[in-house]
């Protein structure tokens, strides 16, 4: 259990409300939208280190934990794992925080793969620090 109530000690990537459009029919929020912002906040960690254009190349290891509820505030932490030549593994969570309470949980969790590109679209190295 403590794994999901002991949050990352990093700064989210983003942070966002869960709004009624983002809800399903029972009031839950869409894991479509929830990966939506994994996808944009470990994108902002692959354009950063790349220092340009990054694209997603596959979305692994994908785990719905615990529901999302409408007015939750999300966060999105993330860290990259591997960087190779071109492509930066990236873990994601995102962890939900009840709007009226200080405790969060984490909710999901995926490993995301990036790839730096230049401006035609195709591969190109990731400059190593
Ligand atoms: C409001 C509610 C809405 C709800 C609605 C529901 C939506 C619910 C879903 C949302 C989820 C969001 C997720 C969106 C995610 C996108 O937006 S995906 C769309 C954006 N991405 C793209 O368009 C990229 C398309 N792919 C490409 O253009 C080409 O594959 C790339 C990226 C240029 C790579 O080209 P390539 O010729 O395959 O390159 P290649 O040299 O073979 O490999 C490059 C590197 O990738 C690595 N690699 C290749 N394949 C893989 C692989 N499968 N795995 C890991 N690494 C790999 C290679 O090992 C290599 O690594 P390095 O050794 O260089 O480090």
């Amino acid at each position: 259990m403590e794994a999901l109530t002991l949050r990352p000690a990093t700064e989210p990537v983003i942070r966002v409300t869960a709004m009624p459009a983002d809800a399903n029919a029972y009031g839950d929020i869409f894991g479509g939208w929830l990966l939506c912002q994994m996808d944009m906040g470990a994108g902002l960690l692959a354009a950063r280190h790349s220092r340009g254009r990054a694209v997603t190349i596959a979305m692994d290891g994908v785990q719905f934990l615990k529901p999302v509820k409408v007015g939750d505030e999300v966060s999105v932490y993330g860290e990259i794992r591997k960087v190779g030549r071109s492509s930066m593994t990236i873990a994601i969570e995102a962890w939900r925080r009840d709007r009226f309470q200080h405790e969060a949980q984490k909710v999901t969790e995926a490993v995301f793969t990036f790839v730096a590109v230049d401006d035609a679209g195709r591969p190109r190295p990731v400059v190593q620090e």
